[in-house]
């Protein structure tokens, strides 16, 4: 089994004239994929790998700076956002059977005028990359809302009107650009990214190198090999409910490299998420999970995994 792949050339962020049928003939696609693995990797979706190679070269320089400079960028020192940016390494434990993970990351969760941007030479265009990305992962997030309605036979925009605050303190979409620094010493049972599913609705996910794995309905984890210009897409644990399991939010994760490999790894994950007040009620209308609030769910979600 691999991750299905499919051609999102008609629907694509250039594309202004898609027809009814291109819409249905996507729709099938990724009712497939999302049903049997939880998982696709989208071709020509507008992102080009030029702008995903931008958001990593900057990111790689703002990680690759001491501590010390990262520190007026902690995660949780913004009152206004609380999950707004950096994230040492060994914070987030995302999984109760191992240490904390061995990565680091810059979360952009809020573009609110009290957030503080990096501002030395060398990052002077950290805020306008990291901007312009997230207004593109955002764009395309709509429209694949979008075709995933449509594939359930339900208004089209039934997902979409549930995420029009997307870039607002009112949602907690985040887009995250993650650091997997070398490993030199490591605890036991640690990884770089411990096995876990996503929070929200769906994740795209951009990877600098290989390293990420999904675990397949079958049991066993396969390779999410990184496809230069292509994004990820992955189902996550709200749409699993809001679907009643017919999409299903797969555990992912990354383990170590082989002993003495020196390579870091970056990746960057936007993180969808329904407005915090939407009430996710199983689209089938069963009571399969109880109704919660998107903004109880990832509360929860954020207490366990950092302590
Ligand atoms: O690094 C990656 O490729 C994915 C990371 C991930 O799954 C996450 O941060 O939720
Ligand atoms: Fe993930």
């Amino acid at each position: 089994m691999s991750i299905p792949v499919v051609d999102f050339r008609a629907y694509s962020l250039t594309e202004k004239d898609v027809t009814e049928e291109q819409l249905h003939e996507l729709a099938a696609q990724l009712k497939k994929a999302f049903v049997e693995i939880g998982f696709v990797l989208l071709m020509n979706t507008g992102i080009s790998q030029e702008e995903v190679d931008q958001i990593l070269d900057i990111s790689s320089k703002f990680f690759l700076q001491p501590d010390e400079l990262k520190k007026p960028f902690i995660r949780q020192s913004f009152p206004n956002n609380l999950n707004h940016g950096w994230v040492p390494v060994e914070t987030e434990k995302l999984s109760p059977n191992r240490p904390a993970d061995l990565k680091e990351s810059f979360n952009t969760a809020s573009f609110h005028p009290d957030i503080k941007w990096p501002t030395s030479d060398a990052l002077k265009c950290f805020r306008e990359i990291h901007t312009s990305f997230y207004q593109r992962c955002k764009e395309l997030s709509m429209r694949v809302l979008r075709v995933m309605a449509l594939s359930l036979g339900l208004d089209p925009d039934v997902f979409v009107r549930a995420h029009l605050l997307i870039g607002t303190d009112e949602n907690a979409t985040t887009m995250r650009s993650l650091y997997y620094p070398p490993v030199k010493t490591v605890k036991e049972n640690q990884i770089r990214c411990s096995e876990h599913s996503d929070y929200g609705t769906i994740t795209l996910v951009f990877q600098g190198s290989d390293g990420l794995e999904v675990l397949t309905r079958s049991g066993n984890y396969i390779p999410a090999t990184n496809v230069p210009g292509s994004v990820l897409i992955n189902i996550a644990d709200l749409m699993q409910r809001w679907t009643a399991d017919r999409f299903i939010s797969a555990s992912h994760r990354v383990l170590l490299p082989p002993t003495g490999d020196p390579r870091t790894r970056q990746s960057v994950a936007f993180f969808v998420h329904p407005d915090d007040e939407v009430l996710i009620t199983c689209c089938d209308g069963s009571n399969k999970y109880p109704p919660i609030t998107a903004g109880d769910y990832v509360a929860q979600k954020f207490n366990q995994s950092y302590d």
